[in-house]
Order: structure tokens, then C-alpha cells, then sequence
């Protein structure tokens, strides 16, 4: 009998797809939501940097604003970026679902696990990355993060007109419900057949999946995670920088 052990069987490839090409139109007039500085540093370096801390990411593919790739690649080259993670640059398009499939399509094929992440979420942990990746690698097909709501959340029926009362329809119970950020990680070949299948403007990649009739599953998100999307939101990133600054005794 052999006392040789069998190789253990080579980690599955992971790859990211960072949708970049949103306008920020919550976030008032201005440039492109990702291209806005924090600190000083474009959303999206912040974001790409968060992902690419990441051992386990080694491409991280950037979806530009569909007449802004050329942009985003010469700041790509302004900034540094770890040398372990390949980044590729493609257009992306009118909705966040259409760019995440321009993403997709340009992923080459060793590739089994995708992460996609919202450059508007540029302060994401390496260790919430690194739990979603886990999750995945364990044998999960999606994976979200997630953390429970602070407020109550009631249903309505929409105003025609904004601003109108709304009738509250139902008060889903608190306890079952979360919020959910990303990266949110995938199989591969189950992310692609979602994009092939779902016709519907969602507003992320994991419901897709859920109408495959797949099984989605969270991990424990992060506050820090938080999206990027109005005025606020930005003075609360730039806090959450300076903290990071001071604890890392900068
Ligand atoms: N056509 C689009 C729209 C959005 N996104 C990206 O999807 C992520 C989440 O979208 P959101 O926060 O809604 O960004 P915007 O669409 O830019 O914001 P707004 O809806 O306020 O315009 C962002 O990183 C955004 O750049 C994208 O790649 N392509
Ligand atoms: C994908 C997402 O960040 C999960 O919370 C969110 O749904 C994106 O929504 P947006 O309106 O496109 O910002």
C-alpha cells in the first residue's frame, strides 16, 4: 500500500464582475457614481482594491460606462493595484443586469466561481469577501451577504403620483427579512444560465438565480458593506475612511 497521499484537488478559479457603468443619478449631477472620489481615490480603485485583497480573487473584470472604458483603464494604470489580480476592462450597458452579462461574457473559461460586486460599495471587508468565495467553494450555487433590517419595512401600494399618501398593504414580519449587499458569489455555469434565462429587469443577480428554482444562501454581511447610492452616504464613507485611518495609526 502506497503511504503517498492523492493531490488534493485544485481550488476552483475565481474571478469578479464589478458593474461601473451606473450614472448615479441618486447621488446628484456629476461624474459617473464610480468614478467619484473618496478621499481623493476614484469609488471604483476603492472597490477594486477591496476585492483584489482578496487571495482567492485573481481576475477582477470592470464594466465601464459604455463610452468610458478608455478612461477607466488609463485610471487603472494611474493606480496601485495588487500585481497577483488581472483586471480586465469591458463597456457596459444601459441596466446594471446588462452590464453584469457584458461582464460575464468576457470572463475566460478557467474561471468556475464569479463574484459580482457593485463598485458602489467600495469599502466591502476582505473578510466578508473571503465568506462569500467559502460559501461558494462549499458547494453553495449563490451566495449573498446579508444583515438584518433595522427598520420596519411595510408594503404599499404605489402612489400614481409622488408623494401621495400610499395605502400600507402588509407588514412583512422583521425577523425573516435582510438586506442583501454584495459581492454576491456563484457558480459559474448557473450565474450564466440565470443571465440566459431571466428576461424581467431584476434588481440583483441572486433573484435570478432564485427563478431558476435554485437555492440562494446568505452569510453574515457588514456594515461597511453599505452602497453607496445618495448624498449621505458619502460623508458616511468617508468616516468610515478617516476610522480605518486612525485605527491603522495613520
Ligand atoms: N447601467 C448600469 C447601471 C448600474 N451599474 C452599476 O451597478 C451598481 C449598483 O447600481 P446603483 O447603485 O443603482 O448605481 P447607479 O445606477 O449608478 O445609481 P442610480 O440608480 O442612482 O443612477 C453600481 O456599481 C453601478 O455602477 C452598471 O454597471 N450599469
Ligand atoms: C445588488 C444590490 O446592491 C443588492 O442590494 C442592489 O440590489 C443594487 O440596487 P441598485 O438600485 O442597482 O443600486
Amino acid at each position: 500500500m502506497s503511504d503517498v497521499s492523492p493531490p488534493s484537488p485544485t481550488p476552483a478559479r475565481t474571478a469578479a464582475v464589478i458593474p461601473a457603468a451606473g450614472r448615479g443619478v441618486r447621488l446628484g449631477p456629476g461624474a459617473p457614481k464610480a468614478l467619484r472620489a473618496l478621499n481623493g481615490t476614484p469609488m471604483l480603485i476603492h472597490a477594486l482594491r477591496a476585492l483584489a485583497a482578496s487571495r482567492a480573487v485573481s481576475l477582477v473584470v470592470v464594466v465601464a460606462p459604455p463610452d468610458g472604458a478608455a478612461e477607466v483603464k488609463s485610471l487603472l494604470d494611474a493606480h496601485a493595484l495588487p500585481e497577483r489580480t488581472d483586471f480586465l476592462v469591458v463597456p457596459g450597458g444601459e441596466s446594471r443586469q446588462e452590464s453584469v452579462k457584458l461582464g460575464l461574457d468576457a470572463l475566460p473559461p478557467e474561471y468556475d466561481i464569479v463574484l459580482v460586486h457593485d463598485a458602489a460599495r467600495p469599502l466591502v471587508p476582505v473578510d466578508t469577501v473571503d465568506a462569500v468565495i467559502e460559501a461558494v467553494r462549499e458547494g453553495a450555487v449563490a451566495v449573498v451577504p446579508a444583515l438584518p433590517l433595522a427598520d420596519t419595512v411595510k408594503e404599499v401600494e404605489p402612489a400614481a403620483v409622488p408623494g401621495d399618501p400610499e395605502p400600507v398593504v402588509a407588514t412583512p414580519q422583521r425577523a425573516r427579512l435582510r438586506a442583501v449587499q454584495t459581492p454576491q458569489g456563484f457558480d459559474r455555469a448557473t450565474l450564466v444560465r440565470a443571465h440566459e434565462t431571466v428576461t424581467e429587469n431584476v434588481t440583483d443577480d441572486a433573484s435570478m438565480v432564485e427563478q431558476l428554482g435554485e437555492t440562494v444562501v446568505t452569510v453574515p454581511g457588514h456594515e461597511e458593506a453599505f452602497k453607496v447610492t445618495r448624498p449621505l452616504d458619502l460623508v458616511l464613507a468617508e468616516a468610515v475612511l478617516a476610522r480605518r485611518r486612525l485605527n491603522d495609526g495613520f
